[in-house]
């Protein structure tokens, strides 16, 4: 394990918000306490499912989100995206590393960008495509359910996988993120920070906790979380 706190990040993932008021949803779930903006763009060709592109990411950026947009490729190819992500606003960038043909330089691109650039890892994937990137990693994000859809369940296997990509990241003496996707909920939040993780991606765990006469209604969940990460630090 980690031999400094880590900072712990909610990354609430807007694939479950209400898109037909997403930029009021986004604000709201600001506002209840959550860090950064999970935005999960999927081109029904890497996965099986199709959802939001760099419009929307700039139409955020237009409509006053000021915080922290991660944006998580589920697309192949990956460049051009990548150049018109960085022209819609985002702040950090991750990509499935066998969506790309030249991984080094898909990386170098988002950094050359002025974003923050990381790898994203299915449950099968082997962490050692980090091998020769370390370098130019500022996030490596795992998936604890196979890409595609929000609301699965977590893959138990991950919490190992958390703790080989937990060691490679002190080892490296970089400041490099640890975040996890997939199947994160108010139960299992403490066992997966404990593996290693300190960036949580949840959506249908907070969006279905939508108190429609609040605009802070996501604060109970997100409270919550908190709670549960104060016990592990
Ligand atoms: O990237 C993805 C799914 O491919 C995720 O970001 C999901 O949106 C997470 O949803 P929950 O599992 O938390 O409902
Ligand atoms: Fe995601």
């Amino acid at each position: 394990m980690t031999a400094a706190p880590r900072d712990f990040q909610i990354a609430p993932s807007i694939l479950s918000a209400d898109f037909a008021r997403l930029g009021e949803e986004v604000d709201n779930v600001l506002a209840s306490g959550a860090d950064i903006v999970h935005f999960d763009v999927m081109d029904n060709h890497y996965v099986p499912n199709l959802t939001i592109g760099p419009m929307v990411c700039e139409a955020l950026r237009k409509h006053g989100v000021t915080a922290p947009i991660d944006v998580h490729l589920m697309v192949r190819p990956v460049d051009q995206l990548i150049g018109d992500f960085i022209d819609a606003g985002a702040s950090i960038i991750t990509f499935h590393p066998e969506a790309s043909d030249h991984i080094d330089r898909s990386l170098q691109l988002i950094r050359d960008g002025g974003c923050r650039a990381g790898l994203v890892f299915n449950p099968a994937t082997p962490l050692s495509y980090l091998d020769y990137v370390m370098d130019k990693i500022d996030m490596v994000l795992l998936m604890s359910v196979n890409p595609g859809f929000g609301g699965q369940s977590f893959i138990p296997a991950t919490l190992d996988k958390l703790r080989e990509a937990r060691q490679r990241i002190d080892a490296s003496g970089r400041d490099i993120r640890l975040e996890v996707d997939g199947g994160v909920k108010v139960d299992n939040i403490a066992e997966i920070a404990r593996a290693g993780a300190d960036t949580f991606v949840a959506g249908s765990a907070v969006f279905k906790a939508r108190n429609e006469a609040d605009p802070h209604r996501y604060d109970g969940v997100i409270r919550d979380f908190r709670e549960q990460l104060a016990s592990v630090r």
